[in-house]
């Protein structure tokens, strides 16, 4: 069933027009004349529950408007959005009792306490139950690892630390859902990692819904099972992360390690790319064109082999391609 119910969902900016010209800056401020900027441009999807949705795009493209709107903290120009049946502009407050939002670049904690005692006052907030509560903190202590930094100022805290604790608070009153924007930007490989297993136990163990934007397809392969990318505010995939790969790269490469002395011969299959390197040769080619058994006999027919391997695309690149093609990257 759908938690989330997004339908032509648009959202327009308006910004005062910028004059060009000597006094340019100054005429831009006195004058009345705007601009619109079309941020979100008719988006629909429904995000079911329990699902890891990632919400990828470019710089731009409406991945944070299209957050804000299902937080609650931007009003749509036109279009619909639910989020566990309430419409999150109308009731803000209401909605942030079913959400937990962690914008990486920005603390919903309290600058001057400890961890420790932030989390108490949540708890006193939501009125949470003493047992869930110790429970709950007990668990992200332990996925987290706060416990080294849980009696420190926030202030003190580095990045990583800090989005811990974000993520601990965000999830104390145990949100149906939750939102994401960059968690693990800036954050070193063991940061990440610490967060990313955390999202993944959420996810599988409490049945949290979560959506996430990254710019690290890395979070993306890690954890989510379906991702939308956008583009100029609209919808340009919705699906899988492996169909997203085959249906953009249409070609694999096959890597063919020869035996000591062996001299690369070729294979003569017409459509196959051969480039030969000190250590491997390289075989690209289209899978839906060619078979990988077929190819692999034609070279073993005239070589000895010490290894061969199909290698995948990886959604670095497959995302960067279709940026590129679109103009983007
Ligand atoms: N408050 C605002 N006023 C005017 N324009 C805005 C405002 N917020 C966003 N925009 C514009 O709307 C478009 C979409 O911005 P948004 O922040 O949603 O993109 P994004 O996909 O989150 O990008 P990024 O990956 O860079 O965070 C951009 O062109 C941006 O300049």
């Amino acid at each position: 069933m759908g938690i989330i119910h997004v339908s032509e969902l648009v959202k327009d900016f308006r910004r005062p027009k910028r004059i060009k010209g000597a006094l340019g800056g100054l005429r831009t401020l006195v004058t009345r004349e705007s601009v619109i900027k079309r941020a979100v441009d008719g988006i629909d999807f429904t995000v079911d529950e329990g699902e890891f949705l990632g919400y990828l795009g470019p710089n731009g493209a409406g991945k944070s408007t299209t957050i804000k709107m299902m937080t609650g903290i931007l009003q749509p120009t036109s279009g619909k959005i639910e989020v566990a049946g309430i419409v999150p502009w109308r009731e803000r407050q209401r909605n942030a009792l079913n959400i937990g939002v962690v914008f990486g670049q920005k603390s919903q904690l309290w600058w001057d306490l400890p961890l420790r005692e932030s989390l108490q006052i949540i708890g006193k907030l939501y009125a949470i139950d003493p047992a869930r509560h110790r429970a709950n903190v007990d668990w992200f202590v332990e996925l987290l690892d706060l416990d080294p930094f849980f009696d420190t100022p926030v202030r003190q805290l580095s990045l990583g630390q800090r989005v811990r604790g974000d993520l601990a608070a965000a999830m104390l009153p145990e949100p149906r859902i939750l939102f994401l924007d960059e968690p693990t930007i800036g954050l070193d490989v063991v940061a990440k990692e610490r967060i990313r297993g955390f999202l993944s136990a959420l996810n599988r163990e409490a049945g949290t819904t979560v959506v996430l934007t990254t710019h690290d397809l890395d979070d993306v392969e890690r954890l989510c099972r379906r991702i939308i990318l956008i583009d100029g505010g609209k919808v340009t995939y919705d699906g899988d992360v492996e169909s997203l790969k085959s249906r953009f790269v249409q070609q694999r490469r096959l890597v063919v390690k020869l035996a000591a002395g062996v001299e690369w011969r070729g294979v003569g299959i017409p459509g196959v790319a051969e480039s030969i390197g000190d250590e491997a040769v390289e075989l690209a080619f289209d899978p839906a064109e060619i078979q990988v058994s077929e190819l692999i006999t034609a070279v073993l027919a005239d070589h000895q082999l010490t290894d061969v391997a199909i290698v995948e695309p990886e959604l670095e690149n497959v995302v960067h391609r279709i940026y590129a093609s679109a103009g983007m990257a």
